[in-house]
Order: C-alpha cells, then sequence, then structure tokens
C-alpha cells in the first residue's frame, strides 16, 4: 500500500499539555497505536529544538513498529531530520511548493482548508496529498479554529484527495457522523489523549465508524457482510 492509499481512518494529534513529558507520550501514543492509527501527528508549538526531535525521533520508531504514518505539524526542518512520513501545513506556515521542494516527492502533505472548498481547490494545484477541514464542532484543544459545516466533505469530493475532518470530533458518534458526511480520516486530540485508556478509544471510534458505514448499506448487503463476519 502507498504512504497516500493509507490516508484512511483514525488521525490522533499529539497534544503537550495532555502529554507532558516523554513516558506519558510515549506510554498513551503507544496504547492508541495498538488500536490502529492510521497517522500519527506531533503537535507541541512550544518544544525546544532539542525536545522536539527527540519525541519526533522516538515517535517515528514507535509508529513505524505499528505500520502508522507519523506526520509533523507545522516545522519542515523537523519533519526532515525526524524521518517522518508527513508535515501538516496550515494557511499560515509557508508555501506548499517549497515544503514539496525540501521534502521531496514521497513526503506527504497535509495542508488545512478551514471551510473553503477555494483553499482544498488552491491546496491541490500545489501538491497536497490530503485536504483537511474543521473545526467540525467547537474544540476545547483550539477554541479559535474556524468552524465549517460537515457539507465542505461533499463540496470537496471531486477532488479526488483525502478528506480530513478535525475539531472537536471527542466522542465515536462525532466520528461516525463526519464519516458519513465523507471524510477519509478522522482526527482528534482530545477525544484520543484526554482519555484514560487511549486503546479503547480508539477502538471505539472504529466501531461507531464500522457500525454506522455498515447501517447505511441496504438491507441484503449488511445481512451478507455480517455473515462474513461472524
Ligand atoms: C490534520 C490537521 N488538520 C488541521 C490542522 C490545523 O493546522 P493549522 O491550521 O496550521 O493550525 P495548528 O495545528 O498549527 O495550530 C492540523 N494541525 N492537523
Ligand atoms: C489543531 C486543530 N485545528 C482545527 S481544530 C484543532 C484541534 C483539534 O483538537 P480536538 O480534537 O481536541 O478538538
Ligand atoms: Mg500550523
Amino acid at each position: 500500500m502507498s504512504d497516500r492509499q493509507q490516508l484512511n481512518g483514525i488521525y490522533a494529534i499529539t497534544d503537550p499539555q495532555l502529554l507532558p513529558d516523554d513516558t506519558q507520550l510515549f506510554m498513551a501514543v503507544e496504547s492508541a497505536l495498538k488500536a490502529g492509527l492510521s497517522c500519527l501527528q506531533y503537535r507541541d508549538k512550544k518544544a525546544d529544538a532539542s525536545k522536539a526531535l527527540r519525541q519526533a525521533r522516538g515517535l517515528a520508531e514507535l509508529c513505524g513498529h505499528y505500520g502508522c504514518l507519523l506526520i509533523i505539524n507545522d516545522d519542515v526542518l523537523l519533519a526532515k531530520a525526524s524521518g517522518a512520513d508527513g508535515i501538516h501545513l496550515g494557511q499560515e506556515d509557508g508555501v506548499l511548493l517549497q515544503a514539496r521542494d525540501y521534502l521531496g516527492p514521497d513526503v506527504l502533505i497535509g495542508r488545512t482548508c478551514h471551510n473553503s472548498l477555494q483553499l482544498a481547490e488552491e491546496a491541490k494545484i500545489q501538491g497536497a496529498d490530503y485536504l483537511a477541514f474543521g473545526r467540525c464542532y467547537p474544540s476545547s484543544t483550539k477554541p479559535s479554529a474556524p468552524a465549517t459545516s460537515l457539507a465542505i466533505f461533499t463540496q470537496a469530493a471531486h477532488l479526488g484527495l483525502p478528506l480530513v475532518g478535525i475539531g472537536g470530533i471527542n466522542s465515536p458518534a462525532r466520528a461516525a457522523e463526519v464519516k458519513a458526511a465523507g471524510a477519509s480520516m478522522i482526527a482528534a486530540v482530545e477525544g484520543i489523549f484526554a482519555q484514560s485508556n487511549p486503546q479503547q478509544a480508539v477502538h471505539q471510534y472504529h466501531q461507531a465508524i464500522k457500525d454506522t458505514l455498515l447501517n447505511s448499506l441496504p438491507t441484503e448487503v449488511q445481512h451478507d457482510s455480517l455473515s462474513r463476519t461472524f
């Protein structure tokens, strides 16, 4: 499977307030990885260079064991130095084409598009590998993020890129709702890393998404799928 094909499922994002030291960070991430993550994003806007490099390298190794892609938030230098699989760039985080030049063709680049189809179209032209929309619900982690309607996922479907929903997706029911609206990946901080058991939280997201997708199929296909599963 190419890295881009893996952009489907649960996308966990770390938070230094919830996971303040290496032990808590690596333990919580490994717990989430055990339930199956497509991507993990290392997001620490205040870490000094040595802490960031140590933690990002540790996460790259851990994610490698579980077949999970590691994406670095904001910092192209850190993405390269840590051997991460990708970078996430917001609208204020520099020019996508320059990041591509620096990181090369194989590194995944994700772009924040807030609630804007125009930003999504521009990101596609500039070579983004996935497009992120949100916040989908009120978010305690980033209350200032602009809100989006879930209709954006239908509107952006024709772009043919993986679409990420982010912001306030802190329950399995919300994850299922965003997935049903057309998101390929569900990104969450609080819903995973503010929980006492990240593995269980991720497992519940997977279950809710599976149940919702199954319920959206015609009855005879549901019965067929269930008889194959059990
Ligand atoms: C998957 C994903 N989507 C959106 C964001 C937000 O990026 P940005 O707008 O640059 O804001 P910060 O995260 O840098 O505060 C993200 N990080 N990840
Ligand atoms: C980084 C970011 N960008 C938009 S909302 C958000 C925070 C997501 O965190 P949570 O899942 O806790 O709302
Ligand atoms: Mg950013």
